[in-house]
């Protein structure tokens, strides 16, 4: 006869790490403690306090893709290594820790998506802004209707070099930044108009209305994506650019690095 804790104890049994996503500090103090097995958290901010901790960038309301961001982030700062099992214990439906999980770091190919936070030209935070305004206008489209967008973040020298306008640049001799609220403003308003926008490493709004022409040669992205797509696709393996585009056709978010889709994101998600 076995009991159910002894079952289910073999989801943790010789874990070499846990990962703790955003929990709680009263959740944090209980496992802080546990001695033999390192303790890492996971979240968009270090609120507990941990060592080991790995910052998430959105919240990836998807828990696969929560954990994947989570073991590639420990992995990449050599906080485990590739033979390391992990039990990962994560919110899925409750506002608390409600789901454990075991998995092996190697069985994890790397997506991409820790790389393009952290191994961009532009800035983490940058990055993380732009996604933010793609996918608020995602959520709320533009005066109700759905509207697309495509926004170049970094390396925006060549970017500029690499298109032309296709309007009056309303941010000529402005220097303001993504992320500050009223600029947010201001990119959803110019988003129902054409072309792109780009973005410096820092996160300066350098043009809007940009018509991005670089080479599309050896760009492969999924079949039935538009100019667009392509275009964000192109420009981010002609230069060290990346590109997060909202489809006003599908209503999702994707971000493009090195020529390919590293991610994607259904903002009614968020
Ligand atoms: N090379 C480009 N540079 C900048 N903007 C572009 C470029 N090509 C297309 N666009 C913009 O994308 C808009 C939509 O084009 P298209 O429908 O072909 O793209 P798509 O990839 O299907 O995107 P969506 O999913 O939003 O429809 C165009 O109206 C234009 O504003
Ligand atoms: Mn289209």
């Amino acid at each position: 006869m076995s009991n159910l804790r002894d079952l289910l104890g073999d989801i943790v049994a010789d874990v070499d790490a846990i990962f703790l996503f955003s929990p709680s500090s009263s959740f944090y103090q209980d496992f802080a403690d546990v001695e033999d097995t390192l303790v890492v958290v996971v979240a968009e901010e270090n609120s507990v306090g941990a060592d080991e901790f790995v910052e998430l960038p959105l919240e990836f309301n998807d828990v696969a893709s929560r954990v994947r961001f989570g073991v590639e982030g420990a992995l990449d700062t050599d906080l485990i290594d590739e033979g390391a099992e992990i039990a990962c214990a994560t919110k899925t439906f409750d506002e608390d820790i409600d789901t454990v999980m075991r998995v092996k770091a190697n069985n994890f190919s790397p997506s991409g998506v820790y790389g393009l936070f952290t191994d961009s030209r532009a800035e983490p935070a940058v990055i993380k802004a732009v996604l933010e305004v793609a996918i608020e206008l995602g959520k709320k489209g533009q005066k109700g209707k759905p509207v697309g967008a495509l926004f170049v973040v970094g390396d925006a020298g060549k970017v500029m070099n690499k298109s032309r306008p296709l309007s009056y640049n309303p941010f000529e001799k402005s220097h303001v930044h993504v992320g500050d609220p009223i600029v947010n403003v201001m990119l959803k308003e110019f988003s129902r108009l054409d072309g792109a926008f780009v973005i410096s490493d820092s996160g300066k709004i350098v043009s809007a209305y940009r018509y991005l022409e670089p080479s599309a040669e050896g760009v492969d992205i999924p079949k039935g994506l538009g100019a667009r797509h392509m275009a964000a696709g192109a420009i981010t393996r002609d230069t060290n650019a990346i590109a997060v585009v909202l489809s006003e056709s599908d209503g999702l978010v994707r971000a493009f690095k090195g020529g390919e889709l590293i991610l994607e994101l259904d903002p009614e998600e968020y």
